[in-house]
């Protein structure tokens, strides 16, 4: 139940909507109770009016007639605006909640998220959230009318009865309080499982869709197809079981319910015949007594899939209570100072507790609007350095300074203004290439665009218009060098600094290759540009070369340097 604490707040945010919601059930609520309750005094009351002439002519038939009519009216009106109103209220709370959420997942940034798998995040995002509608909907709202509505039904009755009174008021407890209490123990563990196994199932196929090419390949596609399938079963036969609770409370609040009723018409038929109460008033106790029953019918479905609702939020708060990988100060500390410097001194860095250290007293400084290649073998710390730089890591030692300041000290928005990244693998994003490119420079021209295409060579292989070009799903539609060199040109038109750049021209032809590094290079003239990549045959274009091992800088030296070292790593590499 404390789980869901933090959501109860963030209604009361809306607490407008909210307490009109409110009102306006319990007042639908009671034009039911007053409908059915008026109508059986007024059925019974005119058919004993009928009896003589005289009793007929005297008999007020407007007034009850008007009241019918009256409580009809407000019944329908009242479910129509009650029904706008919690909803308003829950979907404000949702989509408050989802904005929420999404900000709580920005903050961890990966050094946090990666222990998620993102198909779950997805899940938790969409599913968890809607899962939280009940919280308002079909437990808050029910729960607290049910027992104003109860308390003023009883009050009423009581006025004519004690006996009926009390007689109600036991089978109020036992339909509004102890079955929903059977309910949500019975449905304890299943609307858990449930809530699990649609992630659970979620996750599977979105594995099984993402990763069809490879699955058909290897022939894994029916052992997923079958994995999947198991867990659907495993789903049904949850919702079976909760079909099969719920069926079997609603048939026992149903008896209680007419139970009631026929216990109010036994103590109701002596108090008429021992005069206490009028005839007519027999009809409208017992249909007050059963009408009554409306306001508790839904909480044991709603009590039943609580704990359904309390696993999102537990889901939720696992998420958005996990502590922030990396801290941004709200405001900058300090400005950047020398645009483009790097300047990295004896930094550790590893991604887990225990993992081993990615980057071992590493030492680098790079000059403003100087050109590096960074060089090392596979798992030496190359895009560790990246991950540093861009702050989705934080180093457990050593100083990390950018443009002249600790990058520890700039909030998000400067770093990020400081410097554009290529990451591996590059995400794009179904849309056109110039809606990709926009991205990083949202006011760009068409010439500016087609102008950094040109850098990359991508101009003219995209057709007549490249700009418009449909790229697809995460550029499904480009093959894996133009994706790379559409995320290239995305990086190069972002105007900052520092451009780094990781393996921009994996998957190009030697050709292709040359003719990129040297158009992003002769467009960088004046920015710093630090490049990771395992090919060297432009290495003699950059300013410097820095060759990584084990997380460590073991050579760092102009091109010509290095190669006048006959056992250095630089020549060993280009031996290769
Ligand atoms: N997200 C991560 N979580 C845990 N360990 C990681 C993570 N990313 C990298 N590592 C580990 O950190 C070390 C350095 O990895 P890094 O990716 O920096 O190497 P790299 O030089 O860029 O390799 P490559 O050339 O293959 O891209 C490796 O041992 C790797 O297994």
């Amino acid at each position: 139940m404390k789980a869901l604490l933090p959501f109860v707040r963030m209604l009361l945010a809306h607490r407008g909507w909210v307490f009109a919601g409110m009102l306006l059930s319990l007042l639908t609520l009671l034009a039911a109770i007053g409908l059915l309750t008026l109508s059986g005094w007024f059925i019974s009351a005119s058919a004993l009016a009928g009896v003589s002439v005289l009793s007929a002519r005297q008999f007020n038939y407007f007034t009850p007639g008007a009241g019918v009519r009256g409580f009809a009216i407000a019944r329908t009106v009242g479910r129509y605006f009650e029904r706008v109103t919690t909803h308003e209220a829950t979907f404000r709370m949702l989509a408050e909640l989802r904005s929420w959420f999404y900000r709580r997942l920005e903050v961890l940034g990966p050094a946090r998220l990666q222990a998620f798998r993102s198909a779950d995040l997805l899940n938790r995002l969409v599913a968890d959230i809607n899962a939280l509608d009940n919280l308002y909907l079909r437990v808050l709202v029910p729960t607290l009318v049910a027992l104003a509505v109860s308390i003023l039904v009883v009050l009423f009755i009581a006025r004519y009865s004690p006996a009926i009174a009390l007689l109600t008021t036991v089978a109020l407890l036992l339909a509004g309080v102890l079955l929903p209490m059977l309910a949500q123990y019975a449905g304890r563990r299943l609307g858990r499982l449930q809530l699990l196994l649609l992630s659970r199932l979620r996750v599977r196929l979105l594995a099984l869709v993402q990763g069809q090419a490879d699955l058909h390949i290897y022939g894994g596609v029916d052992t997923s197809i079958q994995e999947a399938q198991a867990v659907e079963r495993q789903l049904q036969r949850t919702q079976l079981r909760m079909a099969l609770i719920s069926g079997l409370t609603t048939a026992v609040l149903t008896i209680i319910a007419g139970v009631a009723g026929v216990g109010a018409l036994v103590l109701g038929t002596e108090l008429v015949l021992s005069d206490v109460i009028a005839p007519a008033h027999l009809a409208m106790l017992l249909f007050c007594v059963l009408a009554v029953f409306e306001a508790v019918a839904p909480l044991p479905l709603a009590y039943q899939y609580l704990s359904k609702t309390i696993t999102a939020a537990e889901r939720l708060n696992e998420v958005s209570g996990a502590s922030a990988g990396v801290c941004y100060p709200d405001a900058d500390l300090e400005v950047p100072v020398i645009p483009g410097q790097i300047m990295l001194r004896d930094v550790c860095m590893r991604y887990t507790e225990h993992a081993p250290l990615a980057l071992d007293q590493l030492s680098l400084s790079v000059a403003p609007g100087e050109h590096v290649l960074v060089l090392g073998h596979t798992g030496s710390g190359k895009s560790s350095l990246i991950n540093l730089l861009a702050r989705f890591y934080d180093p457990e030692a050593g100083a990390v300074e950018l443009s002249g300041c600790p990058v520890r000290s700039y909030s998000e928005t400067t770093l990020r203004a400081q410097m554009s990244v290529l990451s591996q693998p590059v995400q794009l994003f179904a849309g056109s290439v110039a809606d990709n490119l926009s991205l990083a420079l949202p006011d760009a021209s068409p010439s500016e665009l087609l102008e950094v295409l040109r850098r990359v060579c991508l101009d003219q292989v995209l057709g007549d218009n490249p700009l418009e070009y449909q790229i697809g799903e995460s550029g499904s539609r480009l093959s894996g060098g133009q994706r790379k060199r559409l995320a290239l040109a995305r990086a190069l038109l972002k105007p900052s600094p520092l451009l780094v750049l990781d393996e921009p021209t994996e998957g190009l032809d030697a050709v292709t290759e040359a003719a990129v590094i040297k158009g992003v290079l002769d467009s960088c003239q004046g920015r710093t540009v630090l490049m990771i990549s395992h090919h060297l045959q432009m290495a003699n274009h950059f300013d410097r070369i820095i060759v990584l091992d084990r997380g460590c800088v073991i050579e760092a030296g102009t091109p010509v340097e290095l190669a006048e070292r006959p056992d250095s790593r630089y020549n060993q590499l280009r031996a290769l």
